[in-house]
């Protein structure tokens, strides 16, 4: 579909359909949609993969969601989806390809991003991490004084932080746990501080991961990393190449910053930073679990990708997934979406997810540069059950507010847990299950009655249900299993922005922060420029002046 041609999204009449199919809804409760089709439970459920995704517990029926399906058809997402895989240039605003999916094609595959066939080179990467993985793991690299690695430091942000450091910490227990892995982002100094003031800088290696190369934190950080290696080295520059690796698409700075290209891993242009992690990008997390591990994590996102392609649109879970957001955003006015994972190896998944969606879906202006007048990627955020349960989940249960929620569980605990340990997988996961259960159902003021409550406090004590869920369950949480959980994150953010008719793979929106923080910079430090600041700002930088006695 020519993005020029498209009617508006909210003057389609599929979206005038979904409008008056949504009044008629109205407060149609869960209890009633479950009374009325006693098998919902499995047949609104799918299966993709090792993922059982139960979407039973969502405000839907076959009504909306033959809707939903038609206004994907009418807004183009298989259209999309289609040029997307095929390597078209769908990132109009940078004119790129964005071919993310190619990063895990199999090695006979043939996608082409300008003409040129991209899956050689991207083994030809893969092959390259794995035998500088090798050499790692097995103390076959060694640093400038001749000791083995043992400790890797990462050094990226945004897609070149948040990725690996999710990964490592979901995949822990495939980590070859004699290796420390340290994830530094923040331009706040503290973060290398913490992350290298224990460590041996002849037994430590640090991984440069900046698509551009030019990321002031990123470039900040290793100058400041390679001043503390060589300074407790006592070495010059020539102790570099043993102990900084680069991941990026830009040799010449990687060259200017003084490591050799022969140490530098390759990415593309066509993948987007949030994008990115199963790229080069994820080098550190190889290290730490293995290439062996690394490609079955791989063969999961392929698994999805290639559901994601061909499956028909009753059966596509990305697609599920990508209009159900849609419908609650447009129909509900929810503002919000909550990833809930009840897996401790979780516990920076939806940081993760935050930057996929809202740097892909926090847009205002469609393709072709016009305002939007639908809304458009929600607030994601959550963090592992059952913490959250005991913070904002009364929020959930009893606010005002309309708050769909993704759950996210496994029938297997991940390790060989402690013996003791293992028996409470069923407490978490008993957890899991009544989660969902009471956010669908709720409590009647009745029920709350016959248990003897006063009458006083059953408004308090009643329960009204009716919250939107998707569990999402699988066996056990394997580096397969992270491979589909993200690819079928990554689609529906694709499917969403589709119909949004947003380019979900650029982000402008993070710019002018930065040229901003460029000019003030001079200000703090030299106290040249202020009067070109706004009042408050002025105000902020001479306080912040004067507290630190300049
Ligand atoms: O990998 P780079 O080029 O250092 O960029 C890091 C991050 O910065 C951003 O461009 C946003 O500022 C992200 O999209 C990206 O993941």
């Amino acid at each position: 579909m020519n993005a020029q041609s498209r009617t508006r999204l909210n003057q389609t009449p599929e979206w005038t359909a979904l409008g008056k199919h949504r009044e008629q809804l109205g407060k149609t409760h869960l209890r009633q949609l479950f009374a009325d089709a006693p098998e919902r439970g499995t047949d609104y459920s799918l299966r993709v993969g090792d993922l059982y995704v139960d979407y039973s517990k969502q405000l839907v029926t076959d009504e909306t969601l033959r809707l939903l399906r038609e206004l994907a058809g009418a807004t183009g997402v298989a259209e999309l989806r289609d040029a997307m895989f095929r390597g078209d240039k769908i990132n109009t605003t940078e004119d790129r390809a964005v071919l993310h999916t190619a990063l895990r094609a199999p090695r006979d595959a043939v996608i082409e991003a300008d003409g040129e066939n991209v899956v050689p080179a991207v083994h030809a990467v893969l092959d390259k991490m794995a035998a500088f993985s090798d050499r790692v793991r097995s103390g076959e690299w060694t640093g400038h004084t001749g000791k083995p690695i043992k400790n890797i430091v990462n050094i990226g942000i945004g897609g070149s932080d948040l990725g690996p450091a999710m990964a490592y910490e979901v995949l822990r227990s495939f980590t070859d746990r004699s290796l420390t892995l340290r994830f530094v982002s923040n331009v706040d100094g503290a973060d290398l501080h913490e992350a290298v003031h224990d460590l041996d800088p002849a037994e430590t290696l640090f991984v440069i991961a900046s698509k551009t190369f030019t990321t002031i934190e990123t470039i900040t950080n290793a100058t400041s990393a390679r001043d503390w290696l060589l300074t407790g080295l006592r070495a010059d520059q020539d102790a570099v190449a043993k102990h900084f690796v680069a991941l990026s698409t830009n040799a010449e700075k990687v060259s200017d910053f003084g490591i050799d290209t022969a140490n530098m891993f390759e990415f593309w242009d066509w993948v987007g930073g949030r994008y990115s992690y199963d790229s080069a990008i994820g080098l550190s997390l190889m290290i730490a679990i293995g290439p062996d591990r690394f490609r079955e994590m791989l063969d999961g996102f392929h698994l999805v990708d290639e559901h994601f392609r061909t499956a028909p649109a009753e059966e596509n879970v990305p697609l599920l997934l990508g209009l159900l957001g849609v419908w609650y955003g447009a129909f509900f006015d929810a503002q919000s979406h909550a990833v809930l994972p009840y897996s401790h190896y979780l516990s920076k998944f939806t940081a993760y997810l935050q930057q996929l969606d809202m740097e892909s879906n926090g847009k205002s202006v469609d393709r072709d540069g016009n305002p939007v007048d639908w809304q458009t990627g929600p607030v994601v955020w959550g963090t592992p059950g059952t913490n959250g349960q005991h913070a904002y989940y009364q929020l959930i249960h009893q606010g005002t507010k309309v708050i769909p929620a993704d759950f996210i569980g496994f029938a297997e605990p991940v390790d060989a847990l402690l013996p003791g340990l293992v028996a409470q997988h069923d407490l978490l996961m008993a957890n899991f299950f009544a989660q969902t259960q009471a956010l669908a159902f709720g409590k009647t003021p009745d029920e709350v009655r016959a248990e003897g409550v006063p009458e006083e406090l059953v408004p308090h004590k009643t329960f009204l249900g009716n919250h939107p869920t998707t569990t999402i369950l699988a066996d056990r949480l394997t580096p397969s299993v992270l491979g589909q959980l993200i690819a079928l994150y990554e689609h529906k953010v694709f499917v969403q922005g589709a119909v949004w008719n947003i380019d979900s793979f650029d982000q402008w929106g993070v710019e002018l922060g930065k040229v901003l923080a460029k000019k003030i910079e001079p200000v703090l430090t030299e106290g040249k420029g202020a009067e070109q600041l706004d009042s408050s700002t002025a105000a902020l930088v001479a306080a912040y002046r004067e507290l630190r006695g300049r």
